[in-house]
């Protein structure tokens, strides 16, 4: 990533070292376009679910047990990721979007009656730097705690993160912030 400046490459690389992001994993370059393409076409075949109370955000809920496999094709081998969950959400972030401070929970896989460890978002729109939608990890699971680092989304970048690190999606500008979201262990 030469050709961005430093508080752009701020964005798209975790500090190492930082206790409160161990685990926390944002990937570039993994997901082709062709692929991309693919996962665009299955958002547009999934109908719009009303939010949930903690967001203003569009989701789009399905179960691709296909899809997710394929996801986790795309994930590095070392990282160790056995089984992406088949229950999968689109979320379509419209201006003034966002999701406030939280930690995911784990959810049982029914297939193999595992529990899942991390949480994805695959993000499937780039917003440029300054335009807001960061995903931010923070200390502590409180508004006010200090911002660890802040994700900005990139079309086919992926973050991966143990599901207790508190996080929360900035506020979106004019921008769309759109993303495949999953659970993996
Ligand atoms: O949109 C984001 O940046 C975060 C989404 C999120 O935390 C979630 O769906 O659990
Ligand atoms: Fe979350």
């Amino acid at each position: 990533m030469s050709d961005v400046n430093d508080g752009e490459r701020d964005q798209l690389t975790v500090p190492a070292g930082v206790a409160g992001l161990d685990g926390v994993m944002y990937l570039h370059g993994l997901f082709p376009e062709a692929f991309l393409a693919e996962i665009d076409a299955a958002r547009e075949d999934t109908p719009v679910t009303l939010a949930s109370s903690n967001m203003y955000c569009d989701r789009r809920f399905l179960r691709d047990a296909a899809l997710a496999s394929r996801v986790l094709e795309h994930l590095p081998r070392e990282l160790g990721f056995k089984h992406v969950l088949s229950d999968l959400r689109f979320l379509e972030y419209p201006p003034g979007g966002h999701i406030l401070t939280h930690v995911d929970g784990v959810r049982r896989d029914d297939e193999t009656n595992v529990d899942s460890t991390n949480s994805f978002l695959l993000f499937m729109a780039s917003v440029p730097p300054g335009e807001g939608g960061e995903t931010e990890f923070l200390a502590e699971a409180n508004d006010d705690a200090e911002v660890l680092f802040g994700g900005r989304p990139v079309r086919g970048s992926v973050l991966v993160f143990p599901h207790g690190v508190p996080h929360r999606g900035q506020f979106v500008s004019s921008h769309a912030k759109v993303l495949l979201r999953g659970d993996l262990y």
